[in-house]
């Protein structure tokens, strides 16, 4: 019934304005489902290989296709992800391109779904799964690759820790973003907009720290639930391999030692609840160090560090780096390893975070991964139509639940 029979892969725009690869799965009986591959700009050096989308959707065309339909069941979802992987025959995707794996891998989930009539959250996680749901982390204010002229840190992150439902944390999130916008006037800060809708304000980052610190305490207050925030440092865009030394615009450079005293006086100063990547992608035993100091009061979360891939984060369990991985499904190209990759951190006591991407399209599958995986948070904006795709379907499935 759910045996693969039509898999069509086009281009279509994503939220930069770029191509970006889709695909439709129909099966046998009828089923169909729809995804489209997000992009990131802040990429880290591991991660799977994202191709022009022209020559994923060329050699996806040639290569995998023809091992799917009439081939593989759209149910069976470690089928199609191994099928995926035997046809690209390298360990990053290089051949058919991520971007062509994940949105076919997505497209297949949602297509096995649909000829079950289950949400794709049942379908990815069982029956048992659906009713513990991600505390959202929304971007509220940022920089780095995501934004010209503004912070050195990639994303400051609102984290309603203390909302008694994801529908309530979504909301306080974007109440946290608009009431940004009212601070940074009463100081005459301009308001731009990053990749993500995040304010990506003209000011350093000390500057940052205490308006964010300001509206997550405001709306906390309203709201009467802990808001705490977080941040994403993207450490390895500011890391200078040669130097050794985290380059700060406007400030002096950081030695690695500096920097993990850096991050252990914010977390202590502003009570952080969240702290991805602070530091550079191949340092294991940094990430350790700072894990060992702060680990008890905060989440420490390795995404370019770990890539999604179970390799490095098995490195990192062994060593102590963390005690979170970010989860994107395009970093590694399929379903099935991006799961892979949760279950073998919640084994090991380090909470996932399931991500969108920089550049994203309206698709909403990472909602439903984070439920049906019971992944404790996710990370997918907080304004912007393509972050509010996901969110929206959160309130969605929490409603159904
Ligand atoms: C979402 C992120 O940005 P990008 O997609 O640019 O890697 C991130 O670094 O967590
Ligand atoms: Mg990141």
């Amino acid at each position: 019934m759910t045996l693969i029979t039509n898999v069509t892969l086009r281009r279509v725009l994503d939220s930069r304005g770029n191509p970006t690869v889709e695909a439709d799965v129909t099966t046998e009986s009828g089923g169909f489902g729809r995804a489209a591959a997000p992009s990131g700009a802040s990429t880290g050096e591991h991660e799977a290989i994202e191709l022009p989308p022209s020559e994923a959707i060329a050699n996806a065309r040639d290569l995998a296709v023809p091992r799917l339909e009439g081939e593989v069941y759209a149910g069976d979802q470690r089928s199609v992800d191994a099928a995926l992987h035997a046809a690209d025959g390298t360990d990053n995707f290089s051949e058919i391109g991520a971007n062509s794996a994940v949105a076919i891998s997505m497209a297949a989930a949602k297509a096995g779904a649909d000829v079950l009539g289950a949400p794709l959250y049942q379908h990815l996680g069982g029956t048992f799964r659906g009713d513990q749901f991600p505390t959202p982390l929304g971007n509220v204010v940022g920089g780095g690759e995501h934004a010209e002229e503004a912070t050195n840190i990639q994303e400051f992150l609102s984290a309603p820790v203390g909302a008694p439902s994801v529908t309530e944390a979504i909301f306080a999130n974007a109440e946290v973003h608009a009431e940004i916008s009212e601070i940074l006037e009463g100081r005459g800060v301009p308001v731009n907009k990053g990749d993500e809708g995040a304010w990506a304000p003209p000011i350093g980052d000390d500057e940052a720290f205490e308006v964010v610190a300001e509206a997550t305490d405001r709306i906390s207050d309203e709201r009467g639930f802990e808001i705490s925030f977080g941040l994403d440092m993207a450490a390895a865009e500011m890391y200078d391999a040669e130097e050794g030394v985290y380059e700060y615009e406007g400030e002096p450079d950081r030695t690695t030692q500096e920097q993990i005293d850096y991050v252990v006086e914010m977390v202590e100063e502003y009570d952080m609840a969240y702290v991805e990547d602070p530091l550079d992608e191949n340092d294991f035993e940094a990430f350790a160090e700072l894990t060992e100091r702060v680990g008890d009061q905060t989440l420490i979360c390795g995404d370019d560090l770990y890539v999604t891939n179970v390799e490095r984060l098995q490195e990192g369990i062994d060593l102590g780096s963390s005690n979170s991985i970010l989860i994107k499904p395009n970093q590694i190209g399929t379903l099935t390893d991006a799961v892979d990759a949760i279950e073998l951190g919640s084994k090991n006591g380090i909470q996932s975070v399931v991500s969108h991407r920089s550049g994203e399209t309206e698709d909403t599958t990472i909602a439903h991964l984070a439920v049906g995986a019971a992944a404790p948070y996710i990370k997918t904006g907080t304004v912007a139509g393509e972050r509010t795709a996901k969110l929206n379907e959160l309130i969605r499935i929490e409603e159904n639940a």
